[in-house]
C-alpha cells in the first residue's frame, strides 16, 4: 500500500516506521528538508520502553521530503491513503494551504488528531475527499528527528467521517477502510472499524479536556492529578461542566465517564501529557481544539462553563511559540 504521511513527529514516525517494516511504501512529509535528509541518510528507528528490540528502517526504504513538495508528488503519483499526523494548530493553518490544491481530487484522508473541529474544516476545504477519523490510544514520543519511542501500546478505531447527518454508510462495507485496517493490524497496531467514531472523539476529548490543561498548568505527570483532593475537585468541576455541555448539544457519554478519566490517569500515571510536553518545549498547545471546542458548544447552547473558560485563557497565555 502506498501511504503519504504528513507530519513526521511522534505519531507520524511511529506509524511510518511500523507500516514501512511490513512492506508498505511510505512517503514521509516533514516540516523541513533537514529532517527529510536525516531520515533518508540515517533511516528511522522505533524503540520501545520494554525489552523489545528496536526497529530500524534504512533510509533507502523510505521516501522523505519537505511538505512543500507534497502536492506535486501526489498529483503525479497518488497514494492509496494520506495520513495526517500534524498537530491541530498546524492542520488549521499551514496544512490548509498544502491541502487546498486537492479540492477537486478524491483522496482517502485519515486524521489521527486529538480534539475536534478539524474534520468539519477538512470537509469544507476538500468536499470531494473521502474523509476518515482515527481515534487512538497508542502513545509515542519523538526522541530525535529520526527516532521515536513507542511509549504505550493501545488500540485504534477507524471510522468514516459522515458528511451529512443522514449519511448511513457503514465503515464495515468500505473496502478502502478494511484494507487500511488490515495493514494497521499487520504492522502491530490493534485496530478496529467503528461506526461510532464520533462518540469516540468526544470520549477522548473529555479525557484530554481534564487531564491535559491541568497537568500542563501544574507541571505534573498524569498520575499526580489523583494525589490531592483539591486537584480532584477541579478535575470534577471540569468534568461536570463538560457533560452539561454534552447533554445540551446531544453528545452521548458513558455512564462511567468519570471513572474512565480516573482510570486513564492511573494507566498513564508516569506520562507527561502532550499539552505539558508542548508547554515545556515552548510550542503552541491544542487547547483551542480541546477545551476551546467545549467552550464553543457551551456558548452556542447557553451553558455556563466558567472553569473551561478560565483554563482556556490561562493556556492561551502560555502559547508563546519559539521562533
Ligand atoms: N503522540 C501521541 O502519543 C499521540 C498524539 N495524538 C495526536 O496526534 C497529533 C500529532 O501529535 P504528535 O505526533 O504527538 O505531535 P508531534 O508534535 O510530535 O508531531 C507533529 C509533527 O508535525 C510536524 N509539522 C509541523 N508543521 C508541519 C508542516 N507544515 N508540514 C509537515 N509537518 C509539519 C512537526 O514538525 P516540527 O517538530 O519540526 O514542528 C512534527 O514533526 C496531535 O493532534 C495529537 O494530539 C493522538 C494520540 C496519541
Ligand atoms: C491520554 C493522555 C492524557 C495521555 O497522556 C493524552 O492523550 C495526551 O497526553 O494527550
Amino acid at each position: 500500500m502506498k501511504i503519504d504521511l504528513i507530519g513526521a513527529g511522534s505519531l507520524g514516525l511511529l506509524l511510518g516506521g511500523k507500516l514501512a517494516s511490513t512492506g508498505n511504501e511510505i512517503r514521509l512529509w516533514c516540516r523541513g528538508e533537514l529532517q527529510a535528509q536525516e531520515l533518508k541518510m540515517k533511516g528511522l528507528t522505533v524503540s520501545y520502553v520494554d525489552e523489545r528490540e528496536s526497529l530500524w528502517i534504512p533510509g533507502e526504504r523510505l521516501e522523505a521530503s519537505a511538505t512543500t513538495g507534497f502536492i506535486d508528488e501526489y498529483v503525479q503519483s497518488p497514494s492509496d491513503w494520506v495520513i495526517l499526523t500534524v498537530k491541530q494548530n498546524v492542520l488549521h493553518t499551514e496544512l490548509v494551504e498544502t491541502l487546498a490544491p486537492l479540492r477537486n481530487y478524491k483522496p482517502h484522508i485519515i486524521c489521527f488528531q486529538n480534539g475536534s473541529g478539524h474534520m468539519e474544516m477538512l470537509q469544507e476545504l476538500l468536499p470531494e475527499a473521502h474523509l476518515y477519523v482515527a481515534v487512538t490510544t497508542e502513545a509515542a514520543k519523538v526522541k530525535s528527528p529520526r527516532e521515536v519511542i513507542h511509549t504505550g501500546t493501545g488500540e485504534t478505531w477507524v471510522g468514516l467521517w459522515h458528511h451529512r447527518k443522514n449519511d448511513k454508510r457503514s465503515v464495515n462495507d468500505d473496502s478502502e477502510a478494511i484494507s487500511l485496517l488490515t495493514h494497521l493490524n499487520a504492522a502491530g497496531f490493534l485496530s478496529h472499524l467503528s461506526n461510532e467514531v464520533e462518540s469516540k472523539i468526544y470520549r477522548k476529548l473529555l479525557i484530554n479536556a481534564i487531564i491535559n490543561p491541568l497537568t500542563a498548568i501544574w507541571r505534573i505527570p498524569n498520575g499526580e492529578l489523583l494525589s490531592s483532593s483539591s486537584r480532584m475537585q477541579l478535575m470534577r468541576e471540569l468534568y461536570e461542566e463538560a457533560i452539561t455541555v454534552f447533554e445540551a448539544v446531544g453528545i452521548e457519554y458513558d455512564a462511567n465517564a468519570w471513572e474512565n478519566v480516573l482510570q486513564v490517569c492511573q494507566a498513564t500515571a508516569g506520562n507527561t501529557s502532550s499539552m505539558l510536553a508542548d508547554v515545556l518545549a515552548g510550542r503552541a498547545t491544542e487547547i483551542r481544539w480541546i477545551n476551546g471546542n467545549i467552550l464553543d458548544m457551551a456558548d452556542r447552547s447557553g451553558v455556563a462553563v466558567p472553569a473551561h473558560r478560565w483554563i482556556c485563557r490561562v493556556m492561551e497565555g502560555m502559547n508563546v511559540e519559539k521562533g
